[in-house]
């Protein structure tokens, strides 16, 4: 889930609202800097210039550029200043482990407070401690395997809703449309079922708004999208308060994530505000981050032929056995697709669509002989351990047979690491294969223009969202 990301281009007309941005910020977070005659080693690096520290360097080139440099310079642990808050950058699995492992308590979890309100302060990301336990084994476990299987029936009729649509279509945006896949996935993990097309039109719609705002400046003035998006957050909030209340009135709590917390047992219960918070996240959390991952592994199946026709085949065996006894595709099914799982491992890995996450030190921290103020931002740097050649070899290659052995622990992170690791990894992994199975199996695409190139959106992704055009092959 990426509720802070790094867009880069689209960040240049609002560098004179950065530099504004990043001097307020100073003058917040001075306090939490280290006091002049403490002698203790902070990690090298550059603070960059006064104020804007090395915010403008990050935010307008490839982060693989940034974070290189500085590793090659410094080591695997150094300092900048970003955004106005001092803080440490990482790729060493080792500290990264450290700090969403074993030593999170010492870190907690740090977003923008624009970013809160709109998702929703009560949401699971924001928190640590009991209620972030007691929260997250409540949606791990309406995402487990077990609890997830048996969506895979309405999975599989949404993807064979769309093929024919995408077929029938000029062209379309890969990334637009794999987000309106993954939405419809994400309505059904947490409602139990597919809303009425209204509804589900109705809260779509708000969810685009929001998306718009989440990335845009946090300027609640009339007009701009920020203030659009909250508009629309609060709407979102009166829509789930309505079906939480139908559902207790009807006495029918529901599948899903939504059924899952409306029948906890007194002691656990949750208030309807901190339900409408999670659920408004985990949407929000699901979708983006597939859509761009689906994205990515149909440029690098385009773009690697042999992997292909290789996946193809892998899928073509399935389908037979699929036809031979007269079924759609079942979960045992995702589980016998070694290839297209490798494939989907490195996409992962290569894509990197989260490059780092922030969390903040709660107090004075030494790592690695290094001391970690009170209050500063701790960044590890997932991208850099994913293209680190120690780990990956020859990491700039495609290559999914890297995956036939199990990566180095704590090296392959697409999903993060720790207490806040991501509790949707099957429900992304099974929506995947299952999409890919029935689209290698029937259809085949085409690019449409260039596409080569990459864009912020905050995620990395194809240029123009791969633009692509899709073709049904005969029957096998
Ligand atoms: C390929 C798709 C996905 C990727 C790459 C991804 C990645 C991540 C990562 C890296 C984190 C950890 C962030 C951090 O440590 O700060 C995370 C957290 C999270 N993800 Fe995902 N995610 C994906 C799909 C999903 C789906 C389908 C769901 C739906 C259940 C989901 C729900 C969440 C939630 C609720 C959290 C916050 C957990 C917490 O704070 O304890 N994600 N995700």
């Amino acid at each position: 889930m990426s509720l802070l990301q790094q867009p880069l281009l689209p960040f240049l007309p609002f560098v004179p609202f950065l530099l504004l941005l990043t001097i307020l910020c100073h003058f917040i977070h001075r306090r939490r800097g280290l006091p002049e005659n403490d002698k203790r080693r902070l990690p090298p690096g550059s603070m960059g210039w006064p104020y804007i520290g090395e915010t403008l360097s990050l935010y307008t080139q490839n982060p693989n550029n940034f974070f290189s440099k500085r590793q090659k310079r410094h080591g695997k642990i150094f300092k900048s200043h970003i955004l106005g808050c001092p803080c440490v950058m990482t790729s060493s699995p080792e500290v990264a482990k450290t700090v969403l492992v074993t030593q999170s308590h010492l870190f907690k979890p740090t977003y923008p407070t624009s970013k809160e309100m709109m998702i929703g302060p009560e949401a699971v990301f924001f928190h640590q401690g009991s209620y972030h336990s007691h929260l997250k084994k409540l949606i791990r476990s309406s995402f487990l395997p077990s609890a997830i299987k048996g969506l895979v029936p309405k999975i599989e009729s949404i993807v064979l809703d769309f093929l024919p649509v995408w077929e029938h279509s000029k062209v379309i945006n890969t990334l637009h449309e794999m987000k309106k896949y993954s939405y419809q996935v994400a309505i059904i993990s947490v409602f139990g079922k597919k809303l009425e097309v209204d509804e589900m039109e109705g809260v779509k719609h708000l969810y685009q708004c929001i998306e718009k705002g989440y990335n845009s400046m946090p300027l609640d003035l009339p007009g701009t999208p920020f203030h659009k998006a909250m508009k629309a957050r609060k709407l979102l909030n009166e829509k789930l308060r309505k079906m939480i209340e139908m559902r207790r009135e009807n006495g029918e709590h529901g599948g899903g994530l939504l059924g899952l917390l409306l029948g906890l047992k007194e002691k656990d219960q949750l208030s309807d505000s901190q339900i409408a918070d999670n659920i408004i996240g985990v949407i929000f959390a699901a979708h983006d981050t597939t859509a761009s991952v689906l994205t990515w592994l149909l440029k690098y199946l385009h773009d690697n032929p042999h992997l292909l026709d290789a996946v193809k085949m892998e899928q073509e065996e399935i389908k037979c056995t699929r036809l031979e006894t007269n079924r759609g595709i079942t979960w045992d099914d995702t589980r016998r697709m070694p290839l297209t799982t490798r494939v989907l491992q490195e996409t992962l890995r290569s894509a990197s669509i989260l490059s780092f996450t922030f969390r903040e030190a709660v107090e004075d921290v030494e790592i690695d002989g290094y001391l970690i103020p009170r209050g500063w931002k701790v960044l590890p740097l997932f991208r850099a351990i994913h293209y680190s050649s120690d780990f990956f070899p020859n990491p700039d290659k495609f290559d999914p047979s890297r995956f036939e052995v199990a990566p180095r622990a704590n090296t392959y992170m697409p999903f993060g690491n720790g207490v806040h690791s991501c509790p949707g990894s099957e429900l992304a992994k099974v929506e995947t294969l299952i999409l890919i199975h029935h689209l290698i199996t029937s259809y085949r695409w085409d690019m449409v223009g260039d596409h080569d190139g990459i864009q912020y959106v905050p995620f990395p992704v194809p240029k123009q969202g791969l633009p692509i055009k899709i073709h049904r092959i005969s029957e096998i």
